[in-house]
């Protein structure tokens, strides 16, 4: 291109660009054919008025594993995962338009991890509370929801954990969102007159010390989630929301301090439930409850067996049972699939040891 001016260089540039996404469009058509077909064969072998399963997420972790394995760059790993999992959604959608419940209104952080998991070709459905979205769940309104279980500043969302208890439910994903608040504010509130500001509580919890430095006189009130505190906010005078981008951009609000969560490693991890058991994928993770009886020594026989055979806990969760005084159920993560035969070993010892255990699931470790 030496001699060319930059106009005409821009000219031969872009008309290479033309023809490689012609080149593209092209292939994901031809991808997208594929998964039609993919759809067919599913259907195929199967009894009529039986559902084929269309959403394999061991697949679809495979395949964006494999997308950054061979990813050379100049796009990082993640951003070209990003865009495969957007052409998979889409793929997936002409199979089967997936509807997913999450914790709403539209906006909050739950929603984003539902479109980070699934991307943008499902229709997510928005439900008030944790509790409803298993029940629409276990009705079969909607294939899959999504649920916050905890929080890396401020631990357990227990609504979350409570409602494994009451539900038969599998889990068949997980997904992992950094979460970054922001102070926002409606056109009518003026910056150096807040009085009050709105968030979910744990929202205020994650940003406790920040707002003991820049508004310690100003009252906190908790809401039903941040999503719902920009909502009011927008409306309101002299009030303020901490919330993030989704709500933010959801409800026009402004920013006026970013970022100002406590912890900068600040992060949620979703769980996605729904009724399929999820096959392994050799980098998976199995999440099961166990309800021990209160007698001296009892975590310590629970845990053997995992040590035993070298199973690697990656959390334990203790909650009051609902079913007598002073009995605890514990939940317990581990990496591994259910199947492989140490962790099955490991998991018949605890189920001898124990009241009860129930295998709520394994699934693909989040790739995003
Ligand atoms: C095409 C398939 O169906 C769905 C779509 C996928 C894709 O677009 O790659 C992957 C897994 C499934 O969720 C498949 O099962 O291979």
């Amino acid at each position: 291109m030496i001699g060319m001016s930059d106009e005409d260089q821009l000219k031969a540039l872009r008309k290479r660009i033309d023809s490689l996404d012609e080149k593209i469009l092209e292939l994901i058509s031809e991808r997208a054919q594929c998964a039609q077909t993919v759809a067919q064969v599913k259907q195929k072998s199967l009894p009529a008025g039986i559902e084929p399963v269309f959403y394999r997420p061991e697949r679809e972790a495979w395949v964006l594993k494999h997308i950054m394995e061979l990813n050379k760059g100049p796009l990082d790993n993640e951003e070209m995962a990003r865009l495969f999992r957007e052409i998979m959604s889409a793929c997936l959608a002409l199979e089967q338009p997936l509807k997913v419940a999450y914790l709403g209104p539209e906006g909050t952080f739950t929603q984003a991890a539902a479109i980070k998991h699934f991307g943008h070709s499902v229709v997510s459905v928005p439900m008030a509370a944790i509790d409803e979205i298993f029940r629409e769940v276990a009705a079969g309104a909607v294939q899959f929801g999504v649920v916050p279980v905890e929080n890396s500043t401020e631990g357990a969302i227990n609504h979350t954990l409570d409602s494994f208890l009451e539900h038969d439910m599998v889990i068949c994903g997980e997904v992992e969102l950094r979460i970054h608040h922001h102070l926002l504010v409606g056109e009518n509130t003026k910056t150096d007159k807040i009085s009050r500001v709105y968030s979910h509580a744990q929202s205020l919890a994650q940003c406790r010390k920040w707002l003991d430095a820049h508004y310690p006189n100003v009252e906190r009130v908790a809401v039903a989630s941040n999503a719902e505190a920009a909502k009011r906010v927008k409306g309101e005078w002299n009030s303020a929301a901490i919330a993030g981008d989704m709500a933010c951009e959801l409800y026009g609000l402004s920013k006026i301090a970013e970022k100002i969560e406590d912890r900068p490693d600040n992060s949620t991890r979703f769980l996605i439930i729904g009724s399929q058991m999820v096959p392994p994928t050799g980098d998976d993770k199995t999440s099961v409850i166990v309800s021990m009886r209160n007698k001296p020594g009892a975590l310590h026989h629970l845990l053997q067996p995992f040590h035993n055979n070298g199973v690697d806990l990656s959390r334990i969760e203790t909650r009051p049972s609902r079913s007598g005084k002073w009995t605890y159920v514990f939940f317990i993560d581990f990496f591994g699939h259910q199947h492989d035969p140490l962790i099955k070993d490991a998991l018949e010892k605890i189920n001898d040891e124990s009241v009860a255990l129930k295998v709520l699931g394994s699934y693909p470790k989040a790739v995003l």
